[in-house]
Parts: structure tokens; C-alpha cells; sequence
């Protein structure tokens, strides 16, 4: 922390402090509004030199270090006590005219990643909600749904946001939470998937305590926890689809992040069977899935984004994927594309195991060129539907289901295909994160 007697400059957009260093060099610190989270008094001081009383007053402020992580700054500003007056009433000013948050629902899935995540929060979250005078009310899950169920049972008149502390699929709770009660709000039937959804306007935080945190990864560029934080407190939002899945006449679940029938939905199944060795089940059981991968007999109808024509393709597939938040070519990289126009699909048919390893391993790795094969198919559409005509079922009409076990990867939660059919349809731009996503 900076602490000397500073010369203090109040700009429109931004506060510069101007002091010397022990070497003699003059340094200008240069703050904008946007960045400063809290102005603390710490009072009067000594004399300076010019008999003049000397008041301190702390600036805690954001800072971007490296690779996009972001970290508290302390400039503890030492002048007369007019100076330091002025500046803390307009510093008070600029925070109050935010869209800062300053009521958020907290919710902690302890069972998390390594189960740190009530940790992180004590030790990392809390403190700097209370530097910028954030009122918290905390929810720990018990159970598996008990988010979504909270999520519902709020009041979201009375927060400004919802914040999780934990991995995609606690994020994945709570935002289908947040997008059933904007539906029932708006008396809009979430089941039908050709209602138009309200888009959810609580925003939601997140913070990475789980194994994957993709979202995050994502969104601010890099997993790194206080990163997350300071994009909560410091309040700015960005859009992001959501997609829902339709089995029945019923919503199944929205997912936020992936959507993957088939070889991922088995991939997420075999991993669930092994939760008790932590994060390192995703390391060993997809591989064993995919030595045992099993295609689908599908029919896929979707409308063409491009052509408008409704089309239909049917094929054994190993596939069936929808990344919510696309993916776009940049260099020998594929980057996130949040607020994408359209769902690119994308199916994989029958091919070698050693092609299809070479594919997955460099979709795993994110490389350009991973979806340039033979065998996959890419689609862009604003919702498609996946028939199993030819598949065994059990039951008549409405009530037929499918005899073979299939599953969809839900934003790696598990999701089981009970229908002859189900339909996807995207919805763009439903929900809002705390962080600014540069696509
Ligand atoms: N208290 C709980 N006990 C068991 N499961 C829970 C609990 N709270 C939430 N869950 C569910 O556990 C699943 C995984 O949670 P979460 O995403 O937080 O962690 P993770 O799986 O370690 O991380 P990631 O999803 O990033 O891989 C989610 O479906 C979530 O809804």
C-alpha cells in the first residue's frame, strides 16, 4: 500500500493522486471511478510542515495484473482535511450511483470440487463483500436441487443478485431457478418450447469452487477466485443463452454451458459412479466410455438457420452437441462466444476409434480444426428436435418410453432420455452474469 501525502485531482471519470516516492521520483496513480469498491477514513494524522493538520483516508480500488486476473489496490491518501473530505464525498457519490449490487443471495454447495467452497467464501468472498458494504444472506445446500428449490423460493425484489460458490452445476441450479420464476412471473408455460422466455434480469455470480467452472473460465478468461469476486462487487453484467430441453410436454432442465446427448451423457453417467474420487474422475472414466462408446439410431429435424428450410437427417450417432455458450476459430484456438445468434449443432456418425479419439482430443484441447472431420456435422438452427423411430419402447402414444438407458450431459450434470423424442430450442441472451464477457 501506497501511504504518502498525496496531491489529490478529481477528474470527471476518474481520481489521480500525485505523490512523492523515498527516491524523489513523482509517481501519478490514475483511478477510475468504475474501479474503486470502498473509501475508508482513518483520521487526522500529524502536522506537515505548513502547520497544516494532516487527515488519512484509504482508497481500495480494482486492479488488473496479469492474464486478466484482477486484484484489490490500497492507496491510502495522506492531505489537509478539506482535500480528503472532498474527496471521500465525491467517492461516496460515485458508488452510490452504480449499478453495484448490495443485496445478494449467497449459495454454497459444500460438496464442491475438493468441498472448499464454504472455505472460500469465509476466507476470500465475505471479506470483500463487507469492505464494499454487500449484505449477504448465505444458503448452504444439503442436497442436490435444494438450490433450484431456494432459487424459487426467493423473493428477487428483495436482492440484486444471486451469487454460488461452487461449479457449473451449482450455476446450472440456479439459473434454472432463476428462469422458472421469471416464466411463472410472467405466466409465460415453460413446458411449451415455442413460448418466447422472459429473459431472467437477476444477475448471477459465480465463483469457482467446484472441478470444471467452465463458465467462469469463460467468462472472465481465466478460474482465478478473487477475479470472480471483484466482477460481482464491482457489478458490471453480461448476456449469455440459455437452452431448454423438452421431454413429454415438459421442461426438463435449461442448461447453461453444454448440452450433450450420447457420447458426453455417458461420459457424465460413468463419472457420477465414481463422485468419491473427486475432481480426478474426469481424468480416468471418460476414457474407458469412450473405448466403449455406442451409437444412436436418430433422426435429427431442425430448421436452418441459414436456408430456413426444415430439414431432416437421420443417422447412427454417436453425438448430439449443443455448446450453450459457442465456440468461435481464433488463430489455432477455439475462444467462447457468448450471446451467439444461433445453436451450432453439432453430430458425429460412425467412424474409426483412432479418428474419432483425434477429434475428441482436440475438442478436449480446444484446438481450431476440431470439428473439420468427415464424420461430424455441423448445424445452425434456433432449436432442433431428436427422434428414436426405430428404437424399443415400452408403453403406447404418450405414454412410450425408451427401453435403452440414454443421457444427456446437462452442464455435466446427468439428464436421462425417457421419450422417443426430445427438443431443444435456444433462448438468447435469458440470463446475466456478473463479468464482462469479450467475445
Ligand atoms: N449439498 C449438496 N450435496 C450434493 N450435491 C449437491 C449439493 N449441492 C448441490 N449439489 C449438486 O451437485 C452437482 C455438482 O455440483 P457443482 O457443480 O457445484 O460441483 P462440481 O461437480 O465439483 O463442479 P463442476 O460442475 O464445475 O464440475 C450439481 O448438480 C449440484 O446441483
Amino acid at each position: 500500500m501506497n501511504s504518502k501525502v498525496c496531491e489529490v485531482t478529481l477528474h470527471p471519470s476518474s481520481v489521480s493522486f500525485i505523490y512523492q516516492k523515498r527516491s524523489g521520483k513523482t509517481v501519478v496513480e490514475d483511478i477510475s471511478y468504475a474501479h474503486v469498491l470502498a473509501v475508508e477514513e482513518k483520521g487526522f494524522k500529524t502536522q506537515d510542515n505548513n502547520d497544516n493538520d494532516i487527515y488519512a483516508v484509504t482508497v481500495h480500488y480494482v486492479r488488473q495484473v496479469s492474464n486478466r486476473r484482477l486484484r484489490i489496490m490500497s492507496q491510502n491518501v495522506q492531505s489537509d482535511y478539506t482535500t480528503c473530505k472532498t474527496l471521500v464525498t465525491r467517492l461516496e457519490e460515485e458508488l452510490s450511483v452504480t449499478e453495484r449490487p448490495k443485496r445478494l443471495a449467497v449459495i454454497i454447495n459444500p460438496n464442491s470440487g475438493k468441498k472448499r467452497a464454504e472455505k472460500v467464501f469465509k476466507n476470500k468472498v465475505q471479506p470483500v463483500f463487507t469492505l464494499c458494504g454487500i449484505h449477504t444472506e448465505v444458503h448452504v445446500t444439503k442436497t442436490k436441487g435444494d438450490a433450484l428449490q431456494h432459487v424459487r423460493d426467493l423473493n428477487l425484489a428483495d436482492v440484486d443478485g444471486v451469487v454460488t460458490v461452487g461449479g457449473d452445476g451449482l450455476y446450472c441450479e440456479v439459473m434454472n431457478g432463476l428462469l422458472l420464476s421469471t416464466q411463472k412471473d410472467h405466466g409465460v408455460n415453460a413446458d411449451d418450447p415455442k413460448a418466447k422466455v422472459v429473459p431472467a434480469d437477476i444477475p448471477i455470480g459465480i465463483i469457482p469452487a467446484g472441478s470444471g467452472n467452465w463458465v467462469t473460465q469463460y467468462l472472465h478468461g481465466t478460474r482465478d477466485v478473487m477475479t470472480a469476486i471483484l466482477h460481482v462487487v464491482t457489478g458490471f453484467t453480461s448476456r449469455t443463452n440459455a437452452v431448454s430441453v423438452h421431454q413429454g410436454g415438459k421442461v426438463s432442465a435449461y442448461a447453461g454451458l453444454v448440452l450433450c446427448f450420447g457420447l458426453q451423457g455417458d461420459m457424465m453417467n460413468d463419472c457420477e459412479k465414481f463422485r468419491w474420487m473427486g475432481p480426478n474422475r474426469y481424468a480416468v472414466i471418460p476414457i474407458s466410455t469412450v473405448l466403449s462408446r455406442r451409437t444412436f439410431d436418430v433422426e435429427i429435424e431442425y430448421e436452418d438457420d441459414v436456408t430456413g428450410e426444415l430439414t431432416r437427417m437421420s443417422d447412427w450417432m454417436y453425438s448430439v452437441d449443443t455448446y450453450v455458450i459457442s465456440r468461435r476459430e481464433q488463430g489455432d484456438k477455439l475462444v467462447p462466444l457468448f450471446g451467439d445468434s444461433a445453436l451450432s449443432v453439432y453430430t458425429s456418425s460412425k467412424c474409426s476409434l483412432g479418428k474419432h479419439v483425434q477429434q475428441l482430443t482436440k475438442l478436449q484441447d480446444q484446438k481450431a480444426g476440431c470439428f473439420d472431420y468427415d464424420f461430424v456435422k455441423t448445424v445452425r438452427t434456433q432449436g432442433y428436435k431428436v427422434r428414436f423411430p426405430r428404437a424399443a419402447v415400452s408403453g403406447k402414444g404418450d405414454d412410450s418410453m425408451l427401453k435403452e438407458k440414454c443421457y444427456i450431459s446437462c452442464d455435466g450434470d446427468v439428464l436421462q432420455v425417457v421419450k422417443p423424442e426430445f427438443e431443444v430450442r435456444l433462448h438468447h441472451n435469458a440470463i446475466r452474469l456478473y463479468g464482462d464477457a469479450v467475445n
